[in-house]
């Protein structure tokens, strides 16, 4: 059987991108089928995976949920096991995700608890978000596999390894991701005065943008507009016709992103009459708040205080998006940090996470499901 350790490195090196988790599922199919197979139900979901492990006196169904998919970012750690898969990477940790799900079926089929459990091997976390369709197939498809609470954790390169934080209720912003194409008419560099210029469009555009949060919404209330990727035109002495923005608005309140959205719109309204363009937006997918369980929260933070070499904090909400939120929408359960110590952040091509917390998380949350299960 392979060590946690070689499993990480291997599912490192094969990233891949939402609903595209081919390689990965089979990968994982692989490793769960070394295991003992009398108390598994394994049943898959597009490219995820939901393994039920029998319980020996349930009462409950306790869920754990990994998410499976990598990022569109070209690696640039130098380890020995970077990613094969040009421009793709794990710059967010989901290759530790699931070597600690992989880590925890193990114990639970080694020495099963009393209820049952389900580890979930979700999709498409990043884009375009696998939770929402994922929760509705087991609603419809799939009862005996919906669990009745349900729990997942997201590395933090801030923490060292043995830190784990989270808090009741809010975690997590609400997200929307946004596109924007500003279209024009491309021309002679010489003759501005017969093109429709999309580089200036879209720049002011970008620019009009950044007031939104600074002047439209109240300063209490936290949000975020960033526009991560500026495309236009396609040669240095050609006006361009095309520009593009891409980004993401995250909102703690949901009546917030409402707003956002207008003045996106108004100023694109503008910006067709100001330069004469055409401004097409697309909202591409959006993510539901990521809103702890009270009571399971605070219980957690107890278990995690009582637990040898654990630094357990109760930390701030943060802007970070998470489709897991779609799941505690209708399950109670939690989602909490857990320490990977590196100086580079989630979504940098140097992340490199602390392999540590494979072998210190496996067994905490083993202890947790033992401890809540009845
Ligand atoms: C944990 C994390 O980093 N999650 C992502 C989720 C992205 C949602 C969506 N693609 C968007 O960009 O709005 C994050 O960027 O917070």
């Amino acid at each position: 059987m392979k060590t946690l350790q070689d499993i990480r490195r291997d599912l490192h090196r094969i990233p891949e991108l939402g609903f595209e988790e081919v390689k990965t599922q089979s990968y994982l199919l692989e490793q769960i089928s070394t295991l003992p197979q009398d108390r598994l139900t394994i049943t898959t979901w597009k490219t995820g995976i939901v393994v039920k492990i029998e319980g020996t006196e349930p009462t409950q169904t306790i869920g754990w949920r990994t998410d499976i998919d990598g990022l569109p970012i070209t690696e640039v750690t130098g380890l020995s096991f970077e990613s094969s898969h040009p421009g793709k990477m794990h710059a967010c940790g989901h290759d530790v995700h699931m070597t600690v799900a992989l880590g925890l079926l193990r114990k639970l089929v080694e020495n099963p608890i009393k209820d049952h459990a389900v580890i979930l091997f979700q999709p498409a976390e990043e884009s375009p978000g696998g939770a929402l369709p994922m929760r509705e197939w087991l609603k419809e498809e799939q009862q005996a596999l919906v669990p009745d609470k349900i729990f997942a954790f997201h590395v933090a390169p801030e923490f060292p390894v043995g830190t784990v934080a989270t808090r009741p209720g809010l975690l997590f912003a609400n997200t929307s991701e946004l596109f924007i194409d500003v279209i024009g008419k491309e021309g002679h560099a010489a003759f501005p005065h017969q093109a429709k210029d999309m580089s200036v469009a879209a720049a002011t555009l970008l620019l009009q943008l950044q007031t939104i949060v600074s002047r439209s919404v109240n300063p209490m209330d936290p949000a975020v507009l960033t526009i991560g990727k500026f495309t236009s035109g396609t040669v240095q002495n050609i006006i361009s016709g095309h520009a593009r923005l891409e980004g993401t608005i995250r909102t703690m309140d949901a009546g917030t992103m409402t707003i956002i959205k207008e003045k996106i719109e108004a100023f694109c309204r503008a910006a067709e009459i100001a330069f004469e363009c055409s401004v097409q937006i697309n909202y591409g997918s959006s993510y539901y708040q990521v809103k702890n369980d009270e009571i399971l929260a605070n219980e957690f933070l107890a278990f995690a205080k009582a637990h040898p070499a654990t630094n357990a904090i109760l930390c701030d909400a943060a802007m970070t998006g998470e489709d897991f939120g779609y799941f505690l929408q209708e399950i109670p359960g939690l989602l909490f940090w857990a320490g990977v110590e590196s100086p580079y952040g989630l979504h940098h091509p140097k992340l490199s996470p602390d392999e540590a917390v494979i072998d210190y998380l496996v067994p905490f949350v083993d202890s947790y499901f033992r401890k809540i299960s009845s």
